[in-house]
């Protein structure tokens, strides 16, 4: 269609027409529509304090997530003013707290899609590892800034396997504070950590000994004797010379998951803690992510408009706002195992497993399988 071709009114037709999109994004970002806004009802739920997510009922499939977000968090300052947001950095009302290796990240690269909400920029915050000096008003200021209607969340792995964290963070942060953690078959989740470790470290790092280096680091680390131990092969840097585990490396350690969760249940009540299947995650993080919404009480925003499975990257990925996997670092190719090790390794995390499962009074997806179909 030429312009000139066009009588004056039908060009001011075109034009309203070509615009009338525009405006309505323009007036949208702007956080001033109505249309299609999550209703604010009664409080049904309150996850802490004065914050009450779940009164918010999302309408989010029609609208890409960035413009149905700049609706009531703290990024428009035009809708702080209009809808009377309470916009500050606060502790977290929620934290990962692990397992390392066991689908932390994409936990919280799925959750970061939910307008309700707000995780810590900082990849991780070691508060009470690494920094346990540093004081909790700095902690808070690493925290995003969150409206009434959001969550704040921070995760750090490492927190589950230090003994001293559960009651450093009902003390600094609250008693009531809601705690996810995901756990993945012990064995894979060695041979990942060792495949990371062999990744992000170049050989000179490791030949001095990664965990060493990092000791002292980790003062709090749980036992003086556990570091990461990274030599030449998986078999050699998990097995002694006699051929028994060696659990005083962190490879090994970090999955004694009954040990480090009896310590958690000391502290915090079971109903405060989700505990997710990583192996299930990774095959189809949706129901596990509705589970985490109903945990926390955020208003439902995943369903299956939400993510899909990428062929290329062999997992599942964010379609909103744009189709995007997580990076390179994560779904790395892993080294080959002797069968053998293998074995050794089901043999002896087993007892662990067990009294996981008495602990939770759940079985685990890998405790469903058997030597062969694990490593097969
Ligand atoms: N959707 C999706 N995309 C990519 N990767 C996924 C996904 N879901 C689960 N995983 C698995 O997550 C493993 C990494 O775990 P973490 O994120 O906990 O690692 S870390 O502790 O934060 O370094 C990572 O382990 P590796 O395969 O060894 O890299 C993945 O198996």
């Amino acid at each position: 269609m030429k312009w000139k071709c066009l009588s004056p009114r039908s060009s001011v037709a075109a034009i309203f027409i070509c615009f009338i999109p525009i405006l309505i994004i323009i007036f949208d970002l702007s956080g001033n529509s109505r249309q299609g806004e999550q209703s604010l009802g009664s409080p049904t739920h309150r996850v802490s304090g004065s914050r009450h997510v779940s009164q918010l009922t999302l309408n989010s499939s029609q609208y890409p997530f960035t413009l149905f977000q700049s609706r009531w968090s703290c990024k428009n300052e035009r809708a702080i003013k209009t809808r009377n947001l309470d916009c500050k950095s606060r502790l977290p009302d929620v934290i990962g707290i692990g397992a390392k290796k066991c689908g932390t990240g994409a936990l919280e690269f799925f959750l970061r899609g939910h307008p309700a909400l707000h995780i810590a920029a900082v990849v991780e915050a070691h508060q009470w590892d690494w920094h346990p000096t540093r004081s909790i008003e700095k902690y808070r200021q690493l925290m995003p800034r969150t409206s009434q209607y959001q969550l704040t969340m921070e995760k750090t792995p490492a927190y589950f396997v230090a003994d001293d964290i559960p009651a450093a963070i009902a003390r600094d942060v609250s008693r009531d504070i809601k705690l996810l953690l995901i756990l993945r078959d012990p064995v894979k989740r060695a041979i990942s950590d060792y495949t990371h470790v062999l990744d992000v470290f170049p050989k000179m790092a490791r030949k001095q000994r990664y965990g060493t280096r990092r000791r002292g680091r980790v003062p709090k680390y749980p036992q003086a004797n556990i570091s990461y131990v990274i030599e030449d092969t998986f078999e050699t840097s998990v097995l002694n010379e006699d051929g028994t585990v060696n659990d005083d490396n962190a490879i090994i350690f970090t999955g004694l998951y009954s040990r480090h969760l009896r310590n958690w249940f000391k502290i915090f009540p079971r109903e405060q803690i989700l505990i997710l299947d990583g192996d299930l995650f990774s095959k189809n993080p949706l129901p596990q992510l509705q589970a985490t919404e109903s945990f926390l009480g955020l208003p439902k925003y995943f369903d299956a408009t939400k993510i899909y499975f990428d062929e290329a990257k062999g997992f599942f990925c964010l379609a909103m706002p744009f189709k995007h996997c997580m990076g390179k670092g994560k779904g790395r190719k892993h080294p080959e195992v002797e069968r053998e090790t293998f074995k050794k390794l089901y043999k002896f995390y087993e007892p662990y497993d067990k009294e996981l499962e008495i602990l939770t009074g759940r079985k685990f997806s890998w405790m469903n399988l058997n030597n062969d179909e694990v490593t097969g």
